[in-house]
């Protein structure tokens, strides 16, 4: 069984629900990569998925945007970052998810791109501007080399489109909460809950829910209509300002917390 997948049937058996959080690849500089991913891995994170910095991140809201940005002064490239992860794997036991968008894997080479991330221990991706339908100028090699592609749904995903992805690929399905991009937000539209629900009872394999969470109140309420939580611009709003402790707590106590939910 794969790190992935094996991840979340102890999950499961354990009766706990996943948290992921998001950093950016390079920001901060390069050389912290490595640290905050033991760090997220010692406080309690499930996996951990690490953005590659891109020049037009078409989904992502201001925090992410800016730590991409900060990421390309530094000169990182979706190279280094690999590297990074190839170095760091030997000491983290969690699955590792990199989210970069289709351009720069066509620029590095399809093929290329998988080989190095193979050997690097990525475990899956996500590419979030790579619809369904074109999927197969990446998605055969990433199979092969035994990597899992993350697929999103969000609330304008009809409900045929959800059974068909949720059908390919074993890892699990990123359930997106809002019609817009990243950011956090204080409020959810109301039609969440049925969202989520649907994608529970129509999806095979687990979902996770992502995109506005913050807070420990939102985290658990969302983590109970599904099988977890992915945090991005709020793990990278605390890294950035170095408030470590918060970023603990956040991490720490959810995962306690959801033993019970
Ligand atoms: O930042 P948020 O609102 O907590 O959302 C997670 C998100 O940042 C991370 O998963 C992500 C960053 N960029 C993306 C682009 C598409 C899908 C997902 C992402």
């Amino acid at each position: 069984m794969k790190r992935l997948e094996r991840t979340f049937t102890s999950l499961k058996e354990n009766g706990r629900k996943a948290i992921v959080p998001y950093i950016m690849g390079g920001d901060g500089g390069l050389e912290c990569l490595s640290d905050r991913l033991i760090k997220l891995e010692k406080w309690g994170a499930t996996a951990i998925e690490v953005g590659v910095p891109f020049s037009d991140p078409v989904a992502d809201g201001p925090t992410i945007q800016k730590a991409g940005i900060r990421a390309l002064e530094n000169g990182t490239t979706l190279k280094a970052i690999i590297h990074e992860l190839e170095k760091a794997r030997d000491t983290i036991t969690i699955p590792l998810i990199l989210m970069t968008y289709m351009n720069p894997i066509y620029s590095y080479g399809i093929d290329q791109f998988t080989v190095d991330i193979q050997n690097a221990g990525v475990d899956g991706c996500i590419i979030p501007d790579l619809p369904l339908e074109e999927e197969e100028i990446v998605a055969p090699q990433l199979t092969k080399a035994g990597i899992e592609l993350i697929r999103l749904v969000t609330p304008t995903t009809t409900l045929e489109r959800i059974k068909t992805i949720s059908s390919r690929g074993k890892g699990f399905l990123y359930a997106v909460t809002v019609k817009g991009i990243t950011g956090t937000r204080s409020n959810y539209d109301q039609s969440l809950n049925e969202f989520l629900q649907t994608v529970k009872e129509v999806s095979s394999i687990p979902v996770l829910a992502g995109f506005g969470i913050s807070k420990g109140a939102q985290m658990k309420e969302l983590a109970a209509l599904c099988d977890g939580v992915i945090i991005g611009s709020k793990v990278v709003e605390l890294f950035e300002k170095n408030d470590l402790k918060e970023l603990e707590t956040l991490i720490s106590v959810f995962r306690q917390e959801s033993k019970i939910m």
